[in-house]
């Protein structure tokens, strides 16, 4: 559906894009997932010819990307980070002007129009004025400018940024919906959990370049120190933690006074060993937990960043 080669961009000495390449694959939701200023925003609006680059190669559809490429520019939606709607025209009249950049047939429109209107959930609201809607609402009005053409491939651009968790979760299910109704869809975010709950595969990026992809299970596969342990516990000697610190499964561990902290290797037995240990050194501990690795444990193994930083 998308393939993207080495693609670099450049704003003044600044390299926004990195020789990034990208493969996105008819039918699924791929997520970019990255911290702020990691190249996302950059890296769609070159595919969407919205912006030139210094190198590299991008087709849609099997079919080369340029800002004249109407045939491909057709099949494509867009919802992006900022709501872009009409402030003097009603919700209506907003959906139908987008929707009519797309599709000049008026009767064919209408129903598209009124679909898009059920899907997000905007029918009692159709005579309003964006004005008059709540943040969440306006966020669904922004969507259904961006789909109501009923596209094939569709960009999210971190379209959840300063929503209410209520409006979140509807945003998902929505775009989970265009997903089952045929639509690929490409969604960025540095919301860690969102991307994970939503997309099949996953690119982690970081200054405009590409860390790792793959299906979540898979990227948190990957890194080492998968385990999270933690034993809450009054005292432990340093040669204990050196110890700990020694042990096969465990990678890494720290003790604040309170608690100690290990990333243990995933699928071993990192806390067994841990527990092992201080029974043996007679050290009695309170509460255990153990958690399973996240997206963000996994760039913090690669970039020794937090994803939030
Ligand atoms: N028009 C511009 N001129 C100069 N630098 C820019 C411009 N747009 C983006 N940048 C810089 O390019 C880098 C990548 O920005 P970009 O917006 O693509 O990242 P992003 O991952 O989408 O971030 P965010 O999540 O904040 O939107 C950042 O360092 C940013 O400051």
């Amino acid at each position: 559906m998308i393939q993207v080669k080495n693609l670099v961009k450049r704003y003044g000495n600044l390299l926004a894009l990195d020789h990034f390449s990208l493969d996105v694959l008819d039918g699924e939701i791929f997520g970019l997932l990255g911290p702020n200023g990691s190249g996302k925003t950059t890296a769609i609006n070159c595919m969407l010819s919205l912006l030139t680059y210094d190198k590299g190669e991008i087709s849609l559809f099997g079919r080369p990307m340029s800002p004249t490429n109407y045939q491909n520019k057709q099949e494509i939606g867009v919802v992006m980070q900022n709501v872009a709607v009409f402030n003097e025209l009603t919700v209506y009249e907003n959906i139908d002007y987008f929707c009519g950049l797309y599709v000049p047939e008026k009767r064919r429109r209408r129903e598209l129009v009124e679909q898009a209107l059920d899907f997000a959930g905007l029918q009692e609201y159709r005579k309003f004025l964006p004005g008059k809607l709540s943040g969440g609402l306006l966020r669904r009005l922004n969507i259904a400018c961006g789909v109501a053409h009923q596209p094939k491939l569709i960009f999210f651009d971190e379209p959840t940024v300063a929503v209410d968790p209520q409006s979140r979760n509807s945003i998902l299910e929505g775009i989970r919906k265009l997903n089952q109704d045929g639509a690929t869809i490409v969604y960025t975010s540095h919301y860690m959990e969102e991307v994970e709950q939503l997309c099949s595969r996953i690119m982690i990026m970081d200054h405009g370049k590409e860390l790792n992809t793959g299906a979540p299970a898979e990227l948190k596969s990957m890194i080492r120190g998968g385990e999270k342990v933690t034993v809450e516990l009054p005292t432990l000697p340093p040669a204990v933690l050196e110890n700990i610190r020694e042990l096969e499964d465990v990678e890494r561990a720290d003790y604040n006074g309170l608690s100690l902290k290990a990333a243990c290797r995933t699928g071993g037995h990192g806390l067994i060993q841990i527990l092992d240990l201080l029974r043996k050194n007679h050290l009695g501990f309170g509460r255990v937990f153990s958690e399973p690795p996240t997206l963000n444990d996994v760039f913090l193994e690669i970039t020794g960043r937090e994803l939030r930083d």
